[in-house]
């Protein structure tokens, strides 16, 4: 984990720019969003955890050899949200932390699966998530939206758990918007979760799996065809296929591109290596994410930032990167149109400045 946000090569005044730009998020880890303040209050309330409780330590265990290696970590965590008021402080808190960015909408991938198979109430669950999603609303103005993911590695049963808690009427929470599939790819093929997502997008759930990410364009193509996946989580891997990325963009598929997390997780070497330049040259619609900010030293202005420098971006591209991120959420269309205008008003007034 890195201790400082601002991108070095980023103008200052680009940064402030970009700290007061009006935003979406669609690729964001509930648990992920955990600030080292959370995650050191939750470790001291459970000491049998070995979880660091002070937020230097965090520094070094949030610093990880592989995605594996992220896994466990990142499971290590989820052992410390074993009440559903823990669940309903979670929640708020990051919703905090994203209106500070000012974020005004995001979607939040929970893995509702690991906090029932560790003993919380599924009902007690899904009020805790919605209690804090209407506080949040209500208390920030940021307007929260659910993704429930499968974890992939944990097999069908988790799968078989996730679409039951996604499409069952008496338990479906009101926020939930999708139906994603996350974890390790090594392993883990995308066309055995067909049957579950099959039933959430007969549901009335949009598609959002994971994919290329510590795979290769395979993957990609699978989630498109078995899941019919109507954005791609990462999909890093699709620049090594020219097919691949003129299907992505004649389809207007989008891609939740996570640059800091791919270098996090050693699925990319090195930032300037990330393929995002690729994706938009294809004229893929890239949208910009933090995935699990806090475990990855980042947030979400930080992967703005970073994406200003590897697309040569000034303002006026940054608002377009932003409006993107609108473009392919599943808010309706007045919802999306409020936040186009939000950041055009805005984007006027800074440069008329
Ligand atoms: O909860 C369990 O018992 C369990 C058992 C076996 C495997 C798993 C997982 O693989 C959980 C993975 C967890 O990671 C989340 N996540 C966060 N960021 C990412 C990412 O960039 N790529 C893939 N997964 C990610 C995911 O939502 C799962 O909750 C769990
Ligand atoms: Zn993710």
């Amino acid at each position: 984990m890195t201790e400082h946000l601002v991108e070095p090569d980023v103008p200052r005044d680009l940064n402030a720019f970009i700290a007061g730009l009006p935003k979406a998020e669609l690729h964001v880890h509930h648990v992920g969003s955990a600030s080292p303040r959370i995650v050191s209050e939750l470790a001291a309330r459970h000491p049998d955890s070995r979880v660091p409780t002070d937020p230097e330590a965090l520094v070094d265990y949030f610093t990880f050899t592989d995605f594996a290696h992220f896994v466990e970590v990142y499971l290590s965590v989820v052992e410390l949200i074993r009440t559903p008021e823990d669940v309903r402080l979670l929640t708020y808190e990051v919703a905090r932390d994203m209106a500070r960015q000012q974020v005004r909408y995001a979607e939040l991938t929970i893995t509702p699966y690991s906090s029932t198979r560790r003993g919380i109430d599924e009902r007690a669950f899904m009020d805790a998530i919605e209690d804090a999603r209407k506080a949040a609303e209500a208390d920030f103005g940021t307007v929260l939206r659910w993704c429930f993911d499968i974890p992939g590695e944990a097999g069908l049963e988790s799968a078989e758990e996730t679409a039951r808690l996604a499409t069952d009427d008496r338990l479906r929470p009101e926020g939930l918007v999708s139906f994603g599939l996350g974890g390790p790819e090594i392993g883990v093929a995308r066309p055995q979760f067909k049957p579950y997502f099959d039933r959430a997008i007969a549901a009335g759930l949009h598609s959002v799996p994971h994919a290329g990410e510590t795979t290769g364009p395979q993957t990609v193509w699978d989630a498109l065809t078995h899941l019919r996946a109507e954005r791609i989580g990462h999909g890093t891997s699709s620049a090594q296929d020219p097919k691949l990325l003129a299907h992505l963009a004649e389809r207007r598929i989008p891609l939740e591109v996570c640059p800091t997390s791919n270098i996090a997780t050693r699925a990319v070497r090195t930032l300037d290596e990330h393929p995002i330049k690729e994706f938009t040259r294809a004229g893929v619609l890239v949208t910009i994410n933090s995935d699990d900010p806090p475990m990855f030293g980042t947030d979400l202005n930080n992967e703005y930032a970073v994406a200003a420098r590897l697309l040569g971006l000034d303002e006026r591209g940054l608002a377009d990167l932003a409006k993107n991120a609108v473009e392919a959420s599943f808010l309706d269309e007045p919802g999306k149109a409020a936040i186009r205008d939000e950041i055009d008003r805005y984007t006027a007034t800074w440069l008329a400045s």
